[in-house]
């Protein structure tokens, strides 16, 4: 087949592991006989130092003609100052809404091999395989946000958190319809005690899944609730829906039961089959340009482009097959890794090329 994939590496480690999703992009290409074109774009710190803004036109325009988008991440303390008007983050968050990719797929899955590199105990982790699907588009990152002076010497700051009912029903039936293809049981995260926009939220997911998935278990947990559950009783866990912010920090915390964030891939769809494929990780500066920045979240990212973007199943799974192979030959970056035995970005990059049948 042919496709077009739009490359927006970002900032700090974003460059670095995108590059090696390339790599694999490539291998794909080749060994299965497809024809990929590459169409590069700046995005968020490295896009404010060309052209003042984090999120070009000429990005938007790349990525709207693409067939996929493959993102590494964007940040760093070079743009981090609270005043700024214009941040890393805004590209990000920016691509993602024009795009309309409203549902964001962050699978996580433990395998045996590093079982005993999560800080919990292995016994707790075998047998994790769990999907959030966390809304992307909506709630406090995207509301109204102002900040003013109310006296002289008291500044206040406000964030919105806004939902519809449209925004709600869409993420929910998105988890439920993952959900068949699973293990059929929806566990709906919110604050519903507390939050306006949660009791609309679990309002809708119970009507949408008594209405139009009967087959589908739906539990309802308030977000504190499931952080701990998350570490207490993770392989319980099938499908997570949740709303933006609760999802990108809920899943930071999943990540760990794999073992490391740089593990941690995803896939942002809306209605039409182009997706923004990235690691959930971000830019990482503590460690950028050391070579030393774990490849698998993005190259594990790059099996869900071919998967759901250009519908090439069995070179998904080649890819997570090489992957898979790659950990359980214990060859990890300095995230995973024994002490004195962490491979470079490249050499676990070469090592998945290395398995790719
Ligand atoms: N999607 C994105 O582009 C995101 C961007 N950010 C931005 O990234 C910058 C840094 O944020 P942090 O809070 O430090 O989060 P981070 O996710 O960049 O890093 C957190 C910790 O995880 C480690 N880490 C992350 N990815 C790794 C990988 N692939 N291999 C090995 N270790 C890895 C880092 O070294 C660091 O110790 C900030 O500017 C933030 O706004 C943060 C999260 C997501
Ligand atoms: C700009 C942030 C919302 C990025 C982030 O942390 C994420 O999407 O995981
Ligand atoms: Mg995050």
């Amino acid at each position: 087949m042919q496709a077009t994939i739009a490359l927006l590496p970002g900032d700090g480690i974003g460059p670095e592991v995108v590059a090696e999703g390339v790599e694999v992009l490539k291998a794909v290409a080749e060994r299965y006989g497809h024809s990929f074109s590459f169409s590069e774009g700046l995005i968020g710190g490295c896009a404010i130092d060309a052209h003042g803004t984090a999120l070009p036109e000429a990005t938007v325009e790349i990525c709207q003609a693409a067939d996929a988008v493959l993102l590494g991440a964007v940040g760093g303390p070079k743009w981090d100052d609270p005043k700024a008007k214009v941040r890393p983050e805004q590209g990000l968050l920016g691509i993602r809404k024009t795009l309309g990719l409203y549902a964001n797929l962050r699978p996580v899955a433990v395998t045996p091999a590093l079982a005993s590199r999560s800080p919990l105990r292995p016994d707790l982790v075998e047998g994790v395989d769990m999907l959030v699907v966390r809304e992307l588009t909506g709630g406090i990152y995207f509301g109204e946000k102002t900040s003013f002076y109310i006296r002289p010497d008291e500044e206040q700051a406000v964030d919105t958190c806004v939902y519809t009912t449209s925004e709600i029903e869409r993420v929910v039936r998105r988890a439920c319809e993952l959900a068949r293809g699973r293990r059929g049981k929806v566990t709906s995260v919110d604050k519903a005690n507390v939050l306006e926009t949660s009791r609309l939220w679990r309002r809708v997911a119970s009507r949408v899944v008594a209405e139009e998935f009967p087959d589908i278990q739906l539990e309802h947990i308030l977000v504190d609730a499931c952080a701990m559950h998350l570490l207490r009783r993770p392989a319980d866990f099938d499908v997570i829906v949740t709303e933006n912010m609760f999802g990108d920090i809920l899943t930071d915390e999943a990540s760990m039961l794999a073992g490391s964030l740089g593990l941690l891939p995803s896939a942002s769809l809306g209605k039409g089959k182009a997706g923004l494929y990235e690691p959930i990780h971000g830019s990482a500066p503590d460690i950028a340009g050391k070579g030393v920045a774990n490849p698998l979240a993005t190259i594990l990212s790059v099996a869900l482009l071919l998967r759901y973007s250009l519908g090439l199943n069995a070179e998904a799974e080649a890819v997570e097959k090489a992957v898979y192979a790659t950990i359980d030959a214990g060859i990890l970056t300095g995230d995973l890794a024994p002490a004195g035995q962490a491979r470079s970005t490249k050499e676990v990059g070469a090592a998945v090329l290395e398995r790719l049948g």
